[in-house]
């Protein structure tokens, strides 16, 4: 069973907020849309859920044509980064809410209701939490009978979309693991979305990068942080230092930067960028380099050193506070790169989306 999206296109008045979406999800996976604000992570949530209709292309699950079928009818779960809990009830109630209102065919019995949400209470190790208001609660514990809620009714598959937005750095760390813990036992289809890189990076089995309506990849986490297949997502997750190189044999080639450490690469000889992340950076003293570095600044357990050629060339590095003893003001140094992602100059800042043949999709229920 999978969520299946082509070619899927969104716009509002002349904005193209998706331009040509194509996205399997697996049952059981769990899968982050990372991407800047207005990248149309949310827009993408709010079709799956059908909350919102695409202008053209297709979303099915499981075979079934789910833009001919309603919100209700695809039995979602969505939790958002505020959700409204319902403030007069207590948790019990909030999590049996979404059973209560099912139509009476599908409606459980109230013994059966009472039973679901306190199998939910100890599953989501909340059960302190069942007969407290949403006042009571910090914003940690109402995330989780968010989710409690979203889950009751057994849905097919879950959203979130920034659900740990609002809270800060340790309880979203701790809820991460929660979440993760939670997925696995159920087993549930999950999509996240999130402009946190770490948030994405730590919980998802794949990653989704978005950028400007369309995806620029899809991978494994650690894929997508060692090889970034665009220079967006190379600069988004950090690889921010982009020099010029000369390419031959596979080879990158530039004054006082040593990257013997770096692979060989299929690209042609001639100019590309090479991009790299300052912490993959490592000025080494060399009399006769054409580096000097300029500034040392202490982060705690880290150096930022900055050096710079005679044409102005600044370059960035961060260095574990005992590996940076010997580098002084002044001192000439090489700069030897551990890893680093290359394209051939003038390569488009972002993928480039396939010629779709988007076809308006009519049915709407
Ligand atoms: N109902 C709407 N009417 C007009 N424009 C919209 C509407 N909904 C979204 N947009 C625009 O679509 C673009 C994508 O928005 P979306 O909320 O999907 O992005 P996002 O990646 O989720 O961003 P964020 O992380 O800020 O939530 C934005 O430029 C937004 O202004």
């Amino acid at each position: 069973m999978s969520l299946a999206i082509s070619h899927l296109a969104r716009r509002f008045g002349a904005t193209e907020v998706l331009r040509g979406i194509e996205l399997e999800v697996p049952q059981g996976e769990l899968i982050a849309l990372l991407g800047p604000s207005g990248s149309g992570k949310t827009t993408l949530l709010r079709i799956i859920a059908g909350l919102d209709w695409p202008d053209a292309g297709r979303l099915s699950f499981d075979g079934t044509d789910w833009l001919a079928k309603s919100a209700a009818e695809r039995r979602i779960g969505f939790v958002f980064q505020h959700y409204a809990l319902f403030p007069h009830m207590t948790m019990r109630d909030n999590i049996a809410f979404g059973l209560t209102v099912l139509p009476r065919a599908e409606r459980p019995g109230k013994t059966q209701i009472a039973a679901v949400v306190d199998g939910l209470l100890q599953f989501l190790q909340i059960g302190g939490l069942a007969d407290r208001y949403p006042a009571e609660l910090s914003g940690g514990q109402r995330q989780r009978v968010a989710l409690g809620r979203a889950m009751a009714t057994q849905p097919r598959v879950l959203l979130l979309d920034e659900p740990f937005g609002a809270l800060d750095a340790q309880v979203r760390r701790d809820l991460r693991r929660w979440l993760r813990g939670v997925h696995d036992s159920a087993g549930t289809t999950t999509i996240f979305v999130t402009h946190d890189q770490e948030e994405a990076f730590e919980l998802a089995d794949r990653v989704v990068v978005m950028n400007g309506g369309i995806i620029e990849q899809i991978g494994h986490p650690d894929q997508i942080y060692d090889h970034p297949a665009t220079p967006f997502v190379a600069r988004f997750l950090g690889l921010t230092v982009e020099l010029p190189v000369t390419m031959h044999t596979g080879r990158a080639c530039a004054a006082g930067l040593d990257l013997t450490g770096l692979p060989r690469r299929a690209i042609a000889d001639g100019a590309a960028t090479l991009f790299l992340r300052p912490a993959d950076i490592r000025p080494v003293p060399e009399a006769t380099a054409p580096f000097h570095v300029t500034e040392i600044a202490s982060t705690g357990a880290l150096l930022r050193i900055v050096a710079q050629d005679a044409a102005g060339c600044r370059i960035e590095s961060e260095v574990p506070r005992r590996d940076g003893r010997d580098l002084a003001v002044g001192q000439a140094v090489s700069l030897r790169a551990a890893a680093g992602q290359i394209f051939p100059t003038g390569a488009p800042i972002g993928a480039v989306p396939a010629e779709t043949p988007y076809t308006l999709k009519e049915a709407r229920p």
